[in-house]
């Protein structure tokens, strides 16, 4: 290449913005006064995401990315052996379930971990309240969940009654005045709550699939949509679940991002006890039916420890 190093800041028109859509190595910007361009980065290694605020300039009738400025918390998704970056400055994580389908245990536990161990708070909602028994079984496999101090939301988001609006309402009230990412399983209500909260949520995908050439599928890539909220809420849409990146976090630190065992850390009989077959292990000892953790949980975090663990090794 003869293009000549380009300082990481300086450019003199450069504006501030933020990413508000991602397609491949292209973004959507946004400018204060709203407007919309589409950026590229300025170099092979810089990868802005959904979330992030960046410095970038036109350059004909593109943009390309100066400088991503410094993130307050970012999230992992697992690519392959890769772990990358996908979406930045979060306030929340909202993990959308339903009573059906029914949802596995591990993906919820992994998603609270990566947002726990990012510092983002992370909120969980059960759709569907309206389907019986189904939805009573699922309330019941959150208990562990809310027992260890987790916000647990009933939800039913296809409703007309009075109840359903009084949840729709609860959760706006979590919503308002944060930038939320919304994650789930398919078939949850994802789209259904998206449309929701977000009345424009779909002429904004359609201009944003012009604006970076995607054509129809932008619903697979991450999308942030501003809530009329009065307080700058958004809501970040993004497709998959089970692919959080957690293998940047070392095992010996996993206990600490799960409330139910944190607790109980420092008081094992050895000071590097990773709480698996150790004697003396306090968090052991507090398994139910002898103590509160659910033993279900117990098992996520040996099998998580060892994937950890593996995934270390040269
Ligand atoms: N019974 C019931 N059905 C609901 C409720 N909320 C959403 N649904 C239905 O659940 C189905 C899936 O909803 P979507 O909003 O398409 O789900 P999604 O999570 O976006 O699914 P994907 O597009 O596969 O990712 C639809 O048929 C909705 O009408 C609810 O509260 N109760
Ligand atoms: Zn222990």
């Amino acid at each position: 290449m003869t293009r000549p190093p380009q300082p990481a800041t300086a450019a003199p028109n450069a504006q501030e913005g933020r990413v508000v859509a991602s397609y491949g190595r292209h973004v959507l910007v946004e400018a204060p006064d709203g407007a919309r361009t589409r950026c590229h980065p300025r170099g092979k290694r810089q990868q802005a995401v959904v979330g992030d605020q960046v410095h970038w300039s036109i350059t004909g009738d593109e943009g390309v990315i100066e400088a991503v400025l410094p993130r307050r918390n970012v999230l992992f998704r697992q690519d392959e052996q890769r772990t990358k970056v996908f979406a930045a400055n979060l306030d929340q994580v909202l993990v959308l379930l339903a009573a059906e389908p029914a949802f596995a245990e591990p993906q919820l536990g992994r998603a609270l971990i990566a947002a726990r161990e990012a510092g983002i708070e992370p909120l969980i909602a059960l759709n569907k309240r309206d389907v019986q028994p189904a939805f009573d079984i699922a309330w019941e496999r959150l208990a562990p969940y809310r027992a260890m101090g987790e916000r647990v939301l009933p939800l039913h988001l296809h409703g007309s009654d009075g109840t359903a609006r009084a949840e729709c309402e609860a959760l706006r009230a979590h919503l308002r005045g944060r930038v939320t990412l919304v994650i789930g399983p398919s078939g949850v209500g994802k789209s259904t709550l998206v449309n929701l909260l977000v009345p424009h949520a779909q002429a904004d995908t359609q201009a944003i699939s012009r604006a970076l050439g995607t054509g129809r599928h932008t619903t697979t890539r991450t999308t942030w949509y501003w809530l009329d909220d009065g307080a700058g809420g958004a809501l970040i849409d993004s497709p998959g679940f089970h692919e959080f990146g957690l293998h940047h976090i070392a095992p010996q630190t996993l206990a600490r991002w799960m409330p139910d065992f944190a607790p109980y850390l420092g008081q094992c009989r050895f000071h590097n006890c990773t709480h698996r077959r150790e004697p003396g292990c306090a968090i052991q000892a507090a398994l139910a039916p002898h103590g509160p953790i659910a033993p279900q949980r117990w098992r996520f975090y040996v099998d998580l420890y060892e994937e950890l663990d593996a995934a270390r090794a040269p």
